[in-house]
């Protein structure tokens, strides 16, 4: 341990299990796109929890809801109704896709794959799925199953189960039509791949998922765990597909920070769930349930998947002016947005971090992940981008 390191990030090494590898700093406050570190220094912030923070750190309509409701009510199992679930269930069926009424309510996006899989199979009585290569579903073993990269699951074995999962490459249209069978209960895949390196789909390949889950029976269960609340330009990216899939999960930015999850399915899909078939304690608490209220009502009433929309091209038409040779590919969708280098990102990302303030996040080992808070301004991109520059020349 250095001498400068502080005694919260020394107590965090000494206890925390660290299985996550920790950057040496400690984030003490945010607001908005910007985090400051315990010295006071300033990053404008392009991880935002890995995209949970899509309306700005500390949103004040969110912070105000959860003080509120810290003074009514935390703790109701959702086997009891509470008033602010019955909001947060209408305030979210008002803006998933039509038909897509039903929900799931958990505390996470590895929950609600969970819940995912367990509702595909009653729902359709197989139990085979199919996944995609390079896709992430999530760190829980039964999540794993559907994870694709071998790190996250070799260590654990064959206890990851993923013998009736069939992994096709993502995009391959000829590989879905192979893969799909009557044994299928469901295809999982993400609009745009997140972990997987920042790539969205084509079209033509999400629009043939679904008439293929369609003509077999299957389910198409759409993870917009990361995509999903105003991130690609749309409420979800399905809506840049023109598709309605049967289910999807949903995470990250929902609540605006506080933890939650929700696998969001057709009454169809719901209902072939035999009661007691699933649960969870904390899902649908109280106060997220407030806060996610406060979130959704602030991502439509500041125009967020627009602003998304807009500044992500403009991000983008930034980040493809710079004149590198170490730019293979800008990519993304909104403001998911990737940059593939021809050689590992990490050394560019620590640089970001130690010297220019600004924080980033791989997605892959070429790729630098941006994923600001929706709200960040376009004097920040412009900040973002000329450090950007800086650290790559
Ligand atoms: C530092 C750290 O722990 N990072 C997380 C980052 C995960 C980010 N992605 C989460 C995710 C998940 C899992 O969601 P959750 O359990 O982390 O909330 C499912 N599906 C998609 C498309 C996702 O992007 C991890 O390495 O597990």
């Amino acid at each position: 341990m250095t001498s400068t390191q502080s005694k919260w990030l020394e107590a965090e090494l000494k206890f925390d299990s660290r299985v996550v590898g920790k950057h040496e700093v400690v984030m003490t406050r945010g607001q908005g796109s910007v985090v400051w570190d315990e010295s006071g220094r300033s990053y404008i912030d392009c991880v935002a929890g890995y995209g949970v923070a899509n309306i700005g750190h500390c949103h004040p309509d969110v912070v105000k809801a959860i003080k509120d409701q810290a003074e009514r009510l935390l703790v109701m199992p959702q086997s009891l109704p509470n008033d602010k679930r019955a909001e947060f269930l209408s305030e979210l069926v008002g803006v998933t896709p039509a038909g897509m009424d039903r929900v799931f309510l958990c505390n996470s996006g590895t929950e609600a794959m969970e819940a995912a899989k367990k509702f595909a199979i009653t729902a359709t009585g197989r139990k085979r799925f199919v996944s995609m290569k390079r896709g992430f579903s999530g760190r829980s073993l039964g999540a794993l199953a559907f994870t694709w990269e071998p790190k996250y699951r070799e260590p654990f074995g064959e206890a990851v189960d993923n013998r009736n999962v069939d992994f096709v490459t993502y995009g391959n249209i000829e590989e879905l039509r192979a893969a799909i069978t009557d044994e299928t209960a469901a295809v999982i895949l993400e609009p745009v791949q997140g972990e997987g390196g920042v790539r969205p789909a084509s079209p033509e390949f999400i629009q043939e998922a679904r008439r293929l889950t369609q003509e077999k029976g299957a389910l198409l269960i759409l993870d917009e765990i990361q995509t999903g609340f105003c991130r690609t330009g749309k409420m979800f990216a399905a809506e840049h597909y023109g598709v309605v899939p049967d289910g999807m999960t949903l995470a990250k930015a929902m609540a605006g920070g506080v933890p939650i999850g929700a696998f969001v399915m057709t009454e169809e899909v719901a209902d072939r769930m035999p009661a007691g078939g699933h649960g969870g304690t904390f899902g649908g608490n109280p106060l997220a349930m407030a806060a996610g209220v406060a979130a959704i009502r602030a991502m439509k009433r500041e125009g967020m998947a627009e602003q998304a929309r807009e500044k992500g091209a403009y991000f983008m038409e930034k980040l493809r002016a710079i004149q590198s040779p170490k730019i293979r590919e800008v990519r993304g969708l909104g403001l998911m947005i990737g940059v593939e280098l021809k050689e590992k990102s990490a050394p560019y990302i620590h640089a970001l971090e130690h010297e220019e303030g600004v924080l980033t996040l791989q997605a892959t080992p070429l790729v630098v992940r941006f994923l600001p808070p929706v709200t960040i301004s376009r004097e920040q991109i412009d900040t973002v981008v000329a450090a950007f520059e800086r650290v790559l020349n």
